[in-house]
């Protein structure tokens, strides 16, 4: 009998792997000793988490450790395919755990119920050889590559919102002579300053499909899987996936585009070499300094609070420009006449409105406000005409931003907003208002 089916291998697996790993094991180039050796964490156990969590456990790989601080709601079922109806109400961390030890009881799995922070990142990620980004924000993101570069780590990092995804792997070890500096770019190399905060938006309120989070999750976990097993390129056979890892990988990284209704749905972009003078990888240039130190949430500019960013108090705004959803329930039922704009996607509005209001999607307002207003609105001045308006969204954010188009537009009369749209009118005014 021969000692193994990974020729190289020092240890044999457990008898009854070879039947279980077997269509794997006999692709060529694979170590499935590797991946049983390898530790790799995955940080968010949301839409992307849950299937590359699945796919991680389902292949073999030996320990496996997943951060998450939230709790599973009903709204993540749709996408987030680990957690269950029965689990909704418990951390996330453990639910998926318990989902993957179903799948694989042999897998280590190692749940920790709390958020990745500067404080706690470098203690909780050391253990792992590899760390996944399933996260979805921008200042875990940086957090996330800043610590894989001090602990010397590849990061798999993956983004989906609406039909598109992303995913791209930072801090890749890079074999040696690629003149690159022996590791590939991380995230500030490609993105030294982030965003303006008012281009980034959440799945909350862009929205997502399922099955794209499962593309891009699952893309992760192959990433993950063929830098491990050696895939990704020539690969000195160790024992050690971290000794492994500072030589094996051959080629350049590169960012994968993939979006559900262009044809074809994938690209991928070559990425640029690892800047010399980035901050945080960098051998010239200022330093970031300690990762404890640093705010991330400021650096990606600040964060409006929760109930800001979901519209639900009146923010910056004019409080004589904006109605509690109770007192437009008082309104709607007395006799006066008044005009309703709805200013949603048509889509949003087709699956749910106030009667008789008026659907003017905020694109179309905002680009050309007098254009898209309903006709007795444009002739501006006549007394009679001057209905008082109400106009209402779905969190309460882009009914502001209609208020000043319209205002701007030389709309005169009452104009006010939904203070926190129409979610506060389902929780305030009628439960029996769809939530979405
Ligand atoms: N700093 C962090 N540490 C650990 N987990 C995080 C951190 N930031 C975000 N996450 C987790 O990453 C996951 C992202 O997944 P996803 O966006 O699909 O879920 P969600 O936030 O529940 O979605 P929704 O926007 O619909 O509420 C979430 O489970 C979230 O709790
Ligand atoms: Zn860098």
């Amino acid at each position: 009998m021969t000692s193994s089916a990974d020729p190289t291998s020092e240890t044999r697996l457990p008898l009854e792997d070879y039947k279980r790993y077997g269509r794997q094991m006999i692709l060529d180039g694979f170590g499935q000793l590797k991946l049983q050796q390898a530790s790799v964490v995955v940080v968010g156990a949301g839409g992307l988490g849950c299937p590359a969590l699945q796919y991680l456990a389902a292949a073999g790989v030996g320990t496996i450790g997943i951060i998450d601080h939230d709790t599973v709601e009903l709204s993540n079922l749709q996408r987030q395919i680990l957690h269950t109806e029965a689990r909704i109400g418990i951390p996330k961390a453990l639910s998926a755990a318990e989902a993957i030890k179903q799948i694989n009881s042999h897998t280590r799995v190692q749940p920790v119920i709390e958020a990745l922070t500067p404080a706690n990142a470098a203690a909780l990620l050391a253990p792992y050889d590899l760390i996944l980004d399933c996260t979805d924000n921008l200042p875990v993101r940086y957090l996330l590559s800043d610590v894989a570069i001090g602990l010397g780590r590849p990061l798999v990092s993956g983004a989906a919102q609406q039909l598109d995804g992303q995913l791209c792997t930072y801090n890749l070890p890079l074999a040696s002579g690629s003149g690159t500096g022996g590791r590939g770019p991380c995230f500030r190399c490609l993105f030294p300053r982030p965003p303006a905060p008012d281009m980034v938006g959440s799945c909350e309120e862009l929205g997502v499909l399922g099955a794209v989070t499962g593309v891009i999750g699952n893309l992760q976990a192959l990433e993950a899987i063929k830098i491990i097993t050696g895939l990704h390129g020539e690969c000195a056979y160790s024992t050690s996936i971290r000794a492994q890892l500072m030589t094996l990988v051959d080629g350049r990284p590169s960012l994968l585009m993939y979006s559900a209704l262009a044809m074809p749905p994938f690209r991928s972009v070559k990425l640029r070499a690892r800047r010399p003078t980035c901050a945080a990888c960098g051998d010239e240039g200022q330093r970031i300094g300690g990762i404890e130190e640093i705010d991330y949430v400021a650096f990606c500019g600040g964060q409006r609070t929760d109930w800001e960013a979901k519209g639900l108090v009146e923010g910056g705004g004019s409080v004589t420009r904006r109605i509690r959803a109770k007192a437009l329930k008082t309104i709607l039922e007395s006799e006066k006449s008044v005009r309703i704009l709805d200013v949603r996607p048509r889509t949003e509005f087709g699956i749910c409105h106030l009667p008789g209001s008026i659907n003017i999607p905020i694109k179309d307002l905002v680009a050309n406000p007098s254009a898209h207003l309903p006709s007795d609105m444009s002739s501006v001045g006549e007394a009679h005409k001057e209905l008082d308006t109400y106009v209402i969204c779905r969190l309460g954010n882009d009914s502001q931003l209609a208020v000043d188009a319209l205002r701007s537009a030389g709309v005169k009369g009452n104009v006010k907003d939904l203070v926190g749209g129409l979610r506060a009118w389902a929780r305030e005014v009628d439960e029996s208002f769809p939530v979405y």
